[in-house]
């Protein structure tokens, strides 16, 4: 994956050493390089109005998993996860285009690595090219041998992935998906492009247990007990530094 342009020093590290392009929510309204990086106002508006487009439908699956959950309404109802996700607060939220060039030979390992995202809902759009793996757990039996499946590309569909923070919230019921991104022969002739829109928590919001009949109380979806008292902003902090820790500082 190559880079087109980065915004932050977190947005621009990527694992695999390349870059990403990258626009977080806050710096929106806030970043004054903004208008740099995304060219014209009228594209800096219409990536605006697309990210928020985005961001409208993760609120939109959250509420759809709250109805599922059966949440109360006296706790929220169907607003209660996509209450704690308001546009107008601050929070990791961002929008990600991913450009991985053209190349004649596969290079025999993956594009981006297995990972699970850190948020609570990602949404994913993949242009022409699939590439996309992910794992399904919990349709097979031996969890040590899980096959990757391909996420093929359905024109005018977007992608859904459960991120780390909505399992730990649920208490592993919403199961956060593996994924990675692999050479596709379609790269031979073109490059594959995709764009991610990653949901986070409002900075401060703690995970409280989710009030939800069909959530134990068992803690099977916490990488880390830790994590459970941490605010949203504090367990992306803490998700980054256990995944770029070492890296950074081997840069240093
Ligand atoms: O390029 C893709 O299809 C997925 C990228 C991805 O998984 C990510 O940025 O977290
Ligand atoms: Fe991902």
């Amino acid at each position: 994956m190559t880079c087109l342009l980065a915004m932050t020093p977190i947005s621009c590290y990527h694992p695999s050493g390349d870059l990403a392009f990258s626009v977080h929510k806050n710096s929106l309204e806030e970043d004054s390089t903004l208008a740099f990086a995304l060219g014209s106002a009228e594209t800096q508006e219409n990536i605006s109005l697309f990210f928020k487009d985005l961001h409208r439908v993760g609120e939109q699956v959250m509420q759809c998993f709250a109805i599922a959950l059966q949440i109360p309404d006296s706790e929220g109802g169907m607003n209660y996860f996509s209450d704690k996700h308001p546009w107008s607060e601050s929070s990791g939220t961002m929008l990600r285009f991913h450009h991985y060039p053209q190349q004649s030979n596969n290079p025999g390992v993956p594009l981006a690595g297995c990972h699970s995202d850190y948020g609570s809902v990602t949404i994913l759009i993949q242009k022409d090219i699939p590439g996309l793996e992910v794992k399904a757990y919990r349709s097979h039996n031996d969890q040590t041998d899980v096959p990757w499946i391909s996420a093929p590309v359905i024109p005018e569909t977007l992608l859904i992935n459960i991120g780390d923070a909505m399992q730990m919230w649920t208490n592993g019921l919403l199961k956060s998906t593996k994924h990675r991104v692999v050479y596709h022969p379609a790269q031979q002739t073109q490059p594959r492009y995709s764009i991610a829109c990653f949901l986070q928590l409002s900075d401060d919001t703690r995970f409280h247990p989710v009030p939800s009949p069909l959530i134990s109380n068992l803690n099977e979806g916490c990488e880390d007990e830790n994590a459970l008292c941490m605010t949203a902003k504090e367990y992306l902090q803490y998700k980054l530094e256990m995944t770029y820790g070492n890296l950074m500082k081997s840069i240093k």
